[in-house]
C-alpha cells in the first residue's frame, strides 16, 4: 500500500553544523489524516517540513540520509513542479512566497505556470480567494496587507494548485481568532475532501483537529503524549 506521504530513516544535517538535525525519522502518513507536528522552537519543524516538501535536498543544501516517497515516489526522483501538483506547503513567514504586484497575481502564479488555460486559472483564482474569505483583497498588492491577511493569500496560492498533500507550518500564527478558527474548520473541510494534511503547531488548542500527534525532540519523532 502506497501512502500520500512516507517517511524513511530520515536524517538531516545542515554543513555548517557537526550534530544531525533530524535523526532517523520513520513515519507514513494516510490519505485525508490530520497529522500535527510539535516541538520546541528551533528543534528542526519546518527544516522537516522542507524534506517533506523536497525543498530539501532539491533547493536547501545539506546531508541527506534516507528517504521521503511522495505517492511513493522519492522527491530525490520528482522535480519541484510535479511535487508541486501533488503537495502544497504554507511557509511560516508568508513573505518568503509572496512576490507578485497583485493578490490576483499571486494566486494565478501556480496555475499559470503549469499552463493552465486562461478560465482555469481564473476559476481557481476565484475558488481559493473565497476558500480563505480574501475575496476583496484581489487587486490590493499582497505586500501592504497585514501578517494575518498574508498568511491567507499564501494559502490561497497554495489551494489554487489543488494538492492532494498540504503542509501548514505555523500557519496560523499570525492570525486572529476569527482567522484561525476560518483556517481550522477549513482544514476539516480538506481532511473531509480526503487530502492528507500535516501541521506544526505551537498553539495547544489548535491540537484538537489532529487525528495524530507527534513530538520533535532531540532529533526523534515520538508519539506526543501531552506536554513539551
Ligand atoms: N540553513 C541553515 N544552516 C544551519 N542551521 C540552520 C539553517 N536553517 C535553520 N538552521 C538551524 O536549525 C535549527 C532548526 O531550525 P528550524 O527552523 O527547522 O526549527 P523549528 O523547530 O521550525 O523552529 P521554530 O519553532 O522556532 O520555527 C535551528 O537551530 C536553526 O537555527
Amino acid at each position: 500500500m502506497s501512502f500520500p506521504v512516507e517517511i524513511n530513516n530520515l536524517g538531516f544535517r545542515f554543513p555548517s553544523n557537526s550534530s544531525d538535525l533530524l535523526q532517523n525519522i520513520n513515519l507514513k502518513v494516510k490519505e485525508g489524516e490530520v497529522l500535527a507536528i510539535v516541538g520546541l522552537s528551533g528543534c528542526g519543524k519546518s527544516t522537516l517540513c522542507y524534506c517533506i516538501s523536497g525543498i530539501i535536498p532539491l533547493i536547501k543544501q545539506g546531508v541527506m540520509e534516507g528517504e521521503v516517497l511522495i505517492n511513493g515516489r522519492s522527491t530525490q526522483e520528482l522535480s519541484l513542479s510535479q511535487i508541486a501538483t501533488n503537495l502544497g506547503i504554507v511557509f511560516q513567514n508568508p513573505e518568503t512566497q509572496l512576490f507578485s504586484p497583485t493578490v490576483e497575481d499571486e494566486i494565478a502564479f501556480g496555475p499559470e505556470n503549469l499552463c493552465f488555460a486562461r478560465d482555469a486559472i481564473e476559476k481557481r483564482v476565484d475558488e481559493s480567494l473565497k476558500k480563505v474569505g480574501m475575496e476583496q483583497q484581489r487587486y490590493k498588492n499582497p505586500h501592504h496587507l497585514s501578517g494575518g491577511q498574508k498568511q491567507l493569500i499564501a494559502l490561497a496560492s497554495v489551494l489554487s494548485l489543488n494538492p492532494k498533500i498540504l503542509i501548514f507550518d505555523e500557519a496560523m500564527s499570525k492570525l486572529d481568532p476569527d482567522g484561525k478558527k476560518m483556517i481550522k474548520d477549513l482544514i476539516i473541510d480538506l481532511k473531509n475532501e480526503g487530502r492528507t494534511i500535516i501541521m506544526v503547531e505551537h498553539d495547544m488548542a489548535n491540537l484538537n483537529i489532529a487525528d495524530r500527534v507527534k513530538l520533535l525532540d532531540g532529533g526523534k519523532l515520538t508519539d506526543f503524549t501531552g506536554s513539551l
